[in-house]
């Protein structure tokens, strides 16, 4: 049922590793296909990412098919769900016979237990991330005013932007995923510079409304902060920073990106900064 299943990576790894190998373990592209459904597994912190583009019909959230043992049980049995919609109309998210609306950027949580979820909207892109949970909170729809919005950075630094809190203790309850979006001002091209590291959760960065895509790319940093690696991503690709990983991007032009984090806490402060002069 997974497109693709990522093993976690050891940061030695990343020394010598080649910028196809780099991209091979960390990169997850392909993720909007009309009609499908795509999932992908991740040992970090047993996240799965995925998109719906919706075609002709509605496209359900699947049942598991393994292992053998799960096979039949509902996708979200043990898990929670965040859904964005980033494509530029709105959709339909219909979980066990309730329907949201999600126009764009708005965002809906999926509680844990929650056995039948169908997508409609042929405009609409839904980016989903899930984590497994152990306890079952409310399914809630979110917009983008519902956050909690964090104005940072400076155009000085060419970093102005604002971090939306969506998924987070405070705005909306959850077992262990914690998801926003950040959106760049026009002309502004880093992200979370200065870097960070965050040993308890790892954390999925997905890049989108990148401006003129055809042409633009973000270079996206990741490994230890004196051990930088890039990988070159496109719009609509999403990358994977294991536990011990920096993960910051700039690119040729301004974009959005949505963060998802999962793991020992959700406390978004839980961060160590890694001073500019100490990367390398
Ligand atoms: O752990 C937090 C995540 O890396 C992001 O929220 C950072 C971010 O959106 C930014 O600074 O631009």
């Amino acid at each position: 049922m997974f497109h693709r299943t990522y093993h976690a990576t050891h940061p030695e790894m990343m020394e010598g590793a080649s910028n196809a190998a780099l991209r091979d373990r960390y990169l997850i592209d392909a993720l909007f296909r009309r009609g499908e459904c795509v999932l992908n597994y991740t040992h970090a912190d047993r996240l799965v990412i995925g998109g719906v583009l919706v075609g002709d019909a509605e496209v359900r959230l699947p049942d598991q098919t393994q292992p053998a043992s799960a096979a039949g049980q509902p996708f979200l049995q043990r898990r929670e769900l965040g859904i964005i919609n980033v494509g530029a109309g709105s959709g339909t998210v219909v979980v066990d016979g309730e329907a949201f609306t999600l126009d764009r950027l708005d965002c809906l949580y999926v509680a844990m237990g929650c056995a039948d979820v169908r997508f409609a909207g042929a405009d609409a892109r839904f980016y989903l991330v899930s984590a497994p949970a152990h306890q079952r909170f409310a399914t809630r729809k979110l917009s983008i005013a519902d956050a909690n919005a964090l104005s940072r950075g400076s155009m000085a630094e060419a970093n102005e932007r604002t971090i939306h809190q969506l998924i987070i203790p405070g705005v909306c309850d959850s077992a262990q995923l914690v998801m926003g979006v950040t959106v760049l001002q026009p002309g502004n091209v880093w992200n979370t510079m200065p870097a960070h590291v965050h040993d308890r959760r790892s954390e999925i960065y997905f890049y989108f409304d990148l401006d003129q895509p055809e042409d633009s790319r973000v270079i996206h940093f990741m490994g230890r902060g004196d051990g930088m690696r890039q990988i070159v991503i496109a719009n609509e690709q999403a990358v994977i920073s294991p536990p011990w990983s920096i993960h910051m991007g700039v690119a040729t032009r301004a974009y959005s990106f949505v963060w998802a984090m999962a793991g020992e806490n959700q406390d978004y402060a839980d961060m160590d900064a890694i001073d500019i002069g100490q990367l390398a």
